[in-house]
């Protein structure tokens, strides 16, 4: 099993209720999946290292604690570019490394079309950001780039993922971390979550629904 947190907040509640909402337009759907994100993002690095650092205030010397990872934040387009400031609001010293997927609408298959990735210099820890994890059929394709690439840990954070989609996931990458604000029983015949939300990057860019 993959290790899945599903973060439970009454704040995910509230803003989870006004992304699926169909009537919601388009400027407060990005800003409630900027909250959620800042939310996930919360949850998913509370346990990341640190290390001691002496430092003098303005009353005396003491130690404090910074970051000793180098974390790498990767967001899937398009629909991924709508949770990386409010990561990066978090972690502003992370890099961000962007992937490009779409599925085709008829077979529901990842196609990349946009992979800069260097040869080397991996993050420790990489922080895929994507609101949907439907099928996982992306998701899978972007954890073996990202292990091909070197990186030690894989972080996913998803707003809304399928029951199929983590089992998949867990399967196939036990030692992945899933961050997840729903899990949604269910896909339908296009292979859209059921009850889900639609097109998240439709609906993050005000351009034609395909769901
Ligand atoms: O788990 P899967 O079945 O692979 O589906 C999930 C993927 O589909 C959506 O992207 P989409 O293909 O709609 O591209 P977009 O972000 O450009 O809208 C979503 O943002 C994920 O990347
Ligand atoms: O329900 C879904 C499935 C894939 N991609 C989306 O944006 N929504
Ligand atoms: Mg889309």
């Amino acid at each position: 099993m993959s290790l899945v947190h599903r973060v439970e907040h009454p704040l995910i509640d509230h803003h989870l209720c006004r992304i699926r909402d169909a009537a919601t337009p388009p400027s407060e759907f990005r800003a409630a999946v900027n909250r959620l994100s800042m939310i996930l993002g919360v949850s998913a690095t509370v346990d990341l290292a640190t290390r001691p650092r002496k430092i003098t205030t303005p009353i005396c010397e003491t130690t404090g604690y910074e970051l000793s990872v180098h974390v790498g934040i990767v967001p899937i387009l398009r629909a991924g570019l709508g949770m990386v400031d409010p990561i990066l609001e978090l972690l502003p010293d992370a890099s961000v490394w962007h992937l490009g997927l779409y599925r085709n609408e008829e077979t529901a298959e990842p196609v990349g079309y946009y992979d800069k990735l260097p040869h080397e210099n991996a993050p420790n820890i990489a922080m895929v950001v994507d609101p949907m994890l439907a099928t996982g059929g992306s998701i899978d394709l972007v954890i073996r780039r990202l292990q091909r690439w070197g990186v030690d840990e894989i972080r996913v954070l998803s707003l809304i993922a399928s029951q199929p989609g983590i089992d998949r996931v867990g399967r196939d990458f036990p030692d992945v971390k899933l961050f997840v604000a729903a899990i949604d029983p269910e896909l339908n015949e296009r292979s859209f979550i059921v009850p889900g939300l639609g097109d998240a990057g439709d609906r993050i860019f005000d351009t034609p629904q395909n769901g």
